[in-house]
């Protein structure tokens, strides 16, 4: 075997991989990158875009159903074709996971071995026939789809986000196992485009804590899917056909896409050679802000290490990883403020601090709402419903955190994210100007519902809602 000295070695070319190498080339060129799988990322390949492609197609062939009430029509006749739906979505998901093979090829160069890497120590890896001596590792293997054991008797008639962008075709009846961020997108897109969808779970909406904002997406959400939650969900081949059930419900459908949550990928990786202890799971304890793993000289990063499975989480992971593998010693970074988007229709978003987060904090809170019912751009768009809940520390009137499921989520969570990033309470945020008539004037209102809660009961509002002019002002 033949055996190389390097400063570091990534393990793992994906969206984390890739980051840490953006930090460690900037100090040296003695590192290498190790991937056995199809480069491209999680993210391009099976994983975000994909699935936003399908998303979006579906909501536009949903369109159809509103577009009648409004006076147009022969909508009705539009169809959706799955196997060219299908190709469409592959279409575009080849463009970015091309796009990220070509920067992977170019930023790695011949720094990229094409082995299945393994941990023999704390400084040593191997890939075939190659060992690496190295003066630190950053495992960024990501992860993959989580099935309880039993599920995979299904064969071939189970999808999950592994296969099923690989799909020609879809068949008519589906049950969609676990109702988190999968299970809710791929349903209800699959659903909106004609496939028969049955959702099955033990719990609903893991990614809401708020009751208002879970109860509401549920009752939205319900309007247009089969959802059947409770107890265990257990399933019998029947033929071609399969039986899944719960306590309550039994629907027979021709295929079943497992969404169960996803696992580290670290199994046969030789975490057990790093000489630490190992939770029941397989993982080692690591730093959230360094992303180191003990007192070693080894970072784990993204989907690898089960602590934030989503893209931009991922980047910074990678980031930390990469800078620290080569840094004189770890440096510990503050991370980003919270955000996340379930990309349904209306979209279930997430920023800052939970309900939950806050409760167990014991934080003293006021909690702003917007009922979308009654929103003026929520009703001219024919998407008049929704709930948002801000949260403001009662003491300080300082935004901490939101949930909502309202349509145009995804910007309302970031302004919200952006707010609470900087601090800003829910006076300084009702001095922005909010344009009429916007969905972001929903914000607005639930930012003077949150003032009149206040200790104070908004009376800071009577001073004039821009404050006084500073003295270069913007107006
Ligand atoms: C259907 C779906 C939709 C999603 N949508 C979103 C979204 O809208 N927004 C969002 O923020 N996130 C989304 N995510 C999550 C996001 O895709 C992931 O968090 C992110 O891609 C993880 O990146 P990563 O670098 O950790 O893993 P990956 O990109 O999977 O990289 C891991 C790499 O490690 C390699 N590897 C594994 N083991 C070894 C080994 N032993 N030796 C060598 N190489 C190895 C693999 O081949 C792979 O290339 C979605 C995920 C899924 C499944
Ligand atoms: N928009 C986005 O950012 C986006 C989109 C898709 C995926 N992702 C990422 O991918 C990860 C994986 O997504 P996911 O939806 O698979 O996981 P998840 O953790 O979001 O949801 C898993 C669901 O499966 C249920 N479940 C688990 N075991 C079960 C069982 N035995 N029987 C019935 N139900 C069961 C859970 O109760 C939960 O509802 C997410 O954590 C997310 O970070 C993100």
């Amino acid at each position: 075997m033949e055996s190389k000295r390097v400063k570091a070695v990534i393990i793992g070319a994906g969206s984390a991989g890739l980051s840490a190498m953006r930090q460690i080339r900037k100090y040296t060129d003695e590192y290498v990158i190790i991937d056995n799988g199809k480069l491209g990322t999680k993210c391009a390949r099976n994983g975000c875009m994909p699935s936003k492609a399908l998303i979006s197609v579906a909501n536009g062939f949903h369109k159809r159903d509103i577009l009648a009430e409004a006076g147009i029509t022969g909508a009705d006749k539009a169809a959706a074709n799955i196997p060219q739906v299908l190709a469409h979505v592959r279409r575009l998901r080849d463009g970015f996971t091309n796009r990220m093979i070509e920067v992977t090829k170019e930023l790695a160069g011949e720094k990229l071995i094409r082995a299945k890497a393994g941990i023999v120590s704390p400084d040593t890896v191997s890939a075939g026939d190659l060992t690496f001596k190295t003066d630190s590792i950053v495992i960024a293997t990501g992860s993959r789809p989580r099935l309880p054991h039993g599920w995979e008797k299904l064969g071939s008639r189970l999808f999950t986000s592994d296969n099923i962008f690989e799909a020609e075709n879809l068949p008519p009846r589906i049950a969609v196992i676990g109702m988190g961020t999968i299970g809710l997108e791929l349903g209800q897109a699959l659903s909106r485009l004609g496939i028969e969808i049955s959702l099955f779970a033990r719990k609903s909406f893991g990614q809401i804590s708020d009751p208002e904002i879970k109860a509401a997406a549920f009752e939205i959400l319900g309007r247009e899917l089969n959802v059947n939650i409770g107890s265990d969900v257990s399933f019998d081949c029947d033929g071609d056909e399969v039986k899944v059930r719960n306590a309550d419900t039994e629907s027979t459908v021709d295929a079943v896409i497992a969404a169960m949550g996803v696992e580290p990928d670290i199994k046969d990786l030789g975490l057990e050679n790093l000489g630490v202890d190992l939770d029941s799971r397989g993982m080692p304890s690591f730093d959230f802000r360094t992303m180191q793993v003990a007192d070693l000289p080894v970072y784990i990063a993204g989907d690898a290490n089960g602590s934030r499975p989503i893209l931009h989480e991922a980047v910074d992971e990678g980031s930390i990883a990469g800078h620290n593998a080569v840094a004189e010693s770890p440096e510990k970074f503050c991370r980003r403020v919270g955000l996340s988007v379930i990309f349904t229709h209306p979209q279930i978003a997430k920023a800052g601090l939970s309900f939950k987060e806050i409760k167990s904090r014991g934080i003293s809170f006021v909690v702003g709402n917007e009922d979308f019912a009654d929103q003026a751009r929520a009703r001219l768009e024919m998407e008049a419903h929704g709930q948002m809940n801000i949260y403001a520390e009662s003491e300080t009137a300082r935004l901490i955190g939101a949930e909502l499921v309202c349509p145009d989520g995804e910007h309302l969570a970031h302004v919200l994210a952006l707010a609470i990033n900087e601090r800003k309470s829910v006076y300084d945020m009702l001095r922005m100007p909010f344009y009429h008539p916007t969905l972001a004037e929903s914000l607005r209102a639930a930012l003077l519902d949150a003032a009149g809660k206040l200790p104070d009961k908004g009376k800071k509002l009577n001073l004039g809602l821009c404050g006084s002019c500073p003295e270069k002002p913007l107006c």
